[in-house]
């Protein structure tokens, strides 16, 4: 989670990749008005949102009960969008990817063939609600490089290379 060019799908790309984990990107779950809503400059509301959420949490549940662990990228900006995640069935864990207004603001005017413009950053951290400690996310500072976010995320969730967040040691 995190807001718009703060690294979520370099970082989620490459964690799924090394625990050979299925992985999706929200941004594939939008309908088309959302997309054209957000490339034309105008955040999306939580109308907007909703059904989006309910698309990306089924996947989850599909995955899921195929017993396939998932990394999904998603803005999940408030509390009730993650809530909306977390009834997807097995664990679901957030990682937080966290910096500056100067440094992601940088990011996305770099970044090439996008939809989503720069001009979108401040509504995206208006609407950020950042997770409080009951929700229990792993919060990581952008500024590092990708492979030792990747790093940061397996350390934090205690993840190795076979381990699914269900099999880890010390849980039943
Ligand atoms: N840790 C990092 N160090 C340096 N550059 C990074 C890092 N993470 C991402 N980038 C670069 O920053 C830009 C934004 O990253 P990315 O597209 O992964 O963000 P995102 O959160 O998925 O954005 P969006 O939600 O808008 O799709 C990309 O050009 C990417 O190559
Ligand atoms: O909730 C939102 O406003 C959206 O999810 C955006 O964050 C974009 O989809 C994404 O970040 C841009 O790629």
């Amino acid at each position: 989670m995190g807001v718009s060019g703060s690294g979520k799908s370099t970082v989620a790309r490459a964690l799924a990749e090394r625990l050979g984990w299925a992985f999706a990107e929200a941004d594939k779950f939008h309908p088309p008005e959302n997309v054209a809503k957000m490339q034309g400059g105008t955040p999306l509301t939580d109308e907007d949102r909703w059904p989006w959420l309910r698309a990306i949490r089924d996947w989850l549940t599909q995955e899921a009960q195929a017993g396939h662990s998932t990394v999904v990228t998603c803005s999940a900006l408030r509390r009730s969008y993650r809530d909306v995640l977390r009834e997807a069935a097995g664990e679901v864990r957030f990682v937080h990817l966290t910096g500056t207004r100067d440094l992601l603001a940088e990011r996305m005017g770099h970044r090439q063939g996008h939809f989503m413009p720069a001009s979108l950053l401040d509504s995206q951290l208006a609407t950020l609600e950042v997770p409080g400690p009951d929700e229990h996310a792993l919060t990581l500072n952008i500024g590092a490089a990708p492979d030792e976010l990747v790093r940061e995320v397996l350390a934090g969730l205690q993840l190795g290379s076979t381990a699914s967040l269900s099999s880890r040691p010390g849980r039943d």
